[in-house]
């Protein structure tokens, strides 16, 4: 079974020189409808595309601007443009729609579409724009995802498992999530700098017959999870490479420093 490897080096400052284990990701960053995280224009630079679901386009609109108080409040609107605003479009603000519509943004209305939720729309948006050389290297990074409304969250977690060829990761302030795929074991190298050292390793929709990790504190052994029953959560990194082979797809979450 061959190994997939995973690494946060996205929250690294850019003055950090990495020696990527991931041979140069591609990223693309969805902004969804809640509070800018601190480090949402560092993850902007790294994008490569950058798309608002619906409401996501007030936050870009409303939150850039407070993040950079010290500067003009239009020259930091005018730069930080997304390639697109998707959904259904019933929460963006008209002045806002105006705003980026005039500046040549693409605003896609799937408002026919009242079964799929704005953040998979964007991620159908971006799986459409990415050229197939880059695909196998894309990772998705979704902000505002976490915290808020238990709904969406579930929600947002769903999109991971719709799209689990994907490699999705959401993201709050002060933590993110991503998926295991059981076609993998993983190797997840820590970027302590930034992440760490709370973690959960969460069966979700299936329990787990048998999982095994190393790097962990509390480290599993061919361990059975389920909810009901055991689900490793107020777990604590130990090494700087965790690693985890299970039967069944498995949610990672990993804290996010305050300091970064
Ligand atoms: N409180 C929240 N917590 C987590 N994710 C959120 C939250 N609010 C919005 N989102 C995410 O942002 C996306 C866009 O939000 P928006 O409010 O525009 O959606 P919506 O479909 O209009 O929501 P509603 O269910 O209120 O009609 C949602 O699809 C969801 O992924
Ligand atoms: C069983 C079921 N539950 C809820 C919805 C509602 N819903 C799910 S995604 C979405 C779009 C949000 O922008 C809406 C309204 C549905 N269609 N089917």
């Amino acid at each position: 079974m061959e190994a997939m490897r995973h690494a946060s080096t996205f929250l690294l400052p850019s003055s950090v020189e990495t020696a990527d284990v991931l041979s140069s990701p591609a990223y693309a960053l969805v902004v969804l409808n809640q509070p800018l995280p601190r480090f949402a224009p560092l993850l902007w630079e790294r994008a490569k595309l950058r798309v608002c679901a619906d409401g996501g386009a007030n936050r870009l609109f409303d939150g850039m601007p407070e993040l950079f108080p010290d500067k003009d409040p239009g020259e930091v609107r005018f730069k930080y443009k997304p390639d697109a605003i998707k959904g259904d479009l019933d929460s963006i603000r008209a002045e806002v729609k105006d705003y980026y519509s005039d500046l040549g943004v693409k605003i896609v209305d799937e408002s026919q579409d009242q079964e799929t939720t704005d953040l998979h729309k964007c991620v159908d948006f971006i799986r459409d724009y990415t050229p197939i050389l880059e695909k196998s290297n894309l990772h998705i990074l979704v902000v505002g995802a976490l915290g808020g409304r238990f709904d969406h969250e579930i929600g947002n977690i769903n999109v991971l498992y719709y799209f689990s060829n994907m490699r999705i990761i959401l993201l709050s302030d002060d933590c993110l999530i991503y998926l295991l795929p059981k076609t993998h074991r993983h190797e997840i190298y820590i970027e302590s700098s930034v992440e760490g050292p709370h973690c959960g390793l969460i069966p979700v929709g299936t329990s787990s017959a048998s999982t095994t990790t190393t790097g962990l504190q509390w480290d599993l052994t061919e361990t059975g999870m389920h909810f009901g029953g055991l689900v490793s959560t107020s777990n604590i990194v130990r090494e700087e490479k965790v690693t985890v082979h299970s039967d069944t797809d498995l949610l990672w979450t990993i804290s996010i420093r305050k300091s970064s």
